[in-house]
């Protein structure tokens, strides 16, 4: 972890941890633009614990969403990775820099071992698929052989995230954002992969379905054992689901800790303005 960091107290040292799920170092990313490069993402170190939630939390336009893609390897043009590495730990298989494995070995890894859940990715269901089809869709192309449980498998994962049996038939249409939500945690645990990416999971829904999702998602990891990376610009949602959190600014990850001890005591002035900004949260996290 880079010495510019600060890290709270309690919880120091955790790049080299063997318990990393992630490990990422030196990321550095950058968008070409006519006016040059844009530092989106600067010397970034963190490393996710496995079994932990994660939250990465910044005002807009922090890097979060960038550092997202650009380990995924989902980063588009004019974006570009200019330096780092992130190792990722997948349960029972070799370690591999997600920067360097090739097209196949990714493919290999999606939803299996490495899930993500877009910002606004409730529109990215199908909308003239049955849910139950868009589930087939992931599950046949990554595991085929669960192809006989699948009958079992679907309403299982669809009640794990609150989900009536019916809800497999019903269409995109029919369902309410917070459902959908629902649909698409469900999807991305079905093959129960090590780490699962979550974008600003909660934003655009209204409060009260707001909390139920924050639930779910603290649900699949304990029914999991899900590695959770959830990206968010409110730090109530950090406040209520993280066990720890990584604060970015202009790019830099410039606090990460022990999410109670971050709102009790940041270490960083600009964690104290995104805690200040909500400081009714800010006093239930104490
Ligand atoms: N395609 C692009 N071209 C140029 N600059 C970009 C591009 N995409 C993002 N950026 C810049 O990169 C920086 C980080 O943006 P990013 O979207 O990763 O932040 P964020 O914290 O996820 O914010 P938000 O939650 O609003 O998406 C910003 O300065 C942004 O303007």
């Amino acid at each position: 972890m880079s010495e510019s960091v600060k890290e709270s107290a309690k919880h120091k040292g955790t790049s080299t941890d063997s318990g990393s799920v992630l490990e990422i170092k030196g990321l550095d990313v950058a968008y070409s633009t006519n006016r040059g490069d844009v530092q989106a993402v600067r010397g970034l170190d963190l490393a996710v614990r496995r079994g932990e939630i994660l939250g990465i939390a910044g005002e807009s336009g922090s890097g979060k969403s960038t550092l997202a893609v650009a380990l995924l390897r989902l980063l588009k043009p004019p974006g570009k990775v200019t330096a780092g590495s992130v190792m990722f730990h997948p349960a029972g298989r070799s370690p591999v820099d997600l920067l360097k494995v090739n097209g196949e070995e990714l493919r290999v890894l999606r939803w299996s071992a490495l899930s993500y859940l877009p910002q606004g990715s409730m529109s990215s269901l199908n909308p003239v698929m049955r849910v139950q089809d868009q589930f087939k869709d992931v599950i046949l192309e990554h595991a085929p052989a669960r192809k006989d449980s699948l009958g079992e498998l679907i309403p299982r994962l669809l009640s794990q995230v609150g989900l009536e049996p019916r809800v497999a038939r019903m269409y995109p249409h029919e369902l309410s954002g917070g459902m959908k939500q629902r649909v698409l945690m469900a999807i991305a645990v079905a093959l129960e992969p090590d780490l699962v990416i979550a974008d600003e999971p909660t934003t655009a829904l209204d409060v009260t379905i707001q909390r139920v999702i924050l639930q779910s998602l603290a649900d699949l990891r304990t029914d999991f054992g899900v590695t959770l990376m959830v990206i968010s610009h409110d730090m109530g949602v950090h406040a209520q689901l993280a066990d720890r959190v990584a604060v970015m600014y202009e790019g830099r990850l410039v606090e990460v800790g022990d999410v109670r001890q971050v709102f009790k005591d940041p270490q960083d002035t600009y964690t104290r303005q995104l805690i200040d900004s909500i400081p009714r949260v800010g006093r239930r996290a104490q």
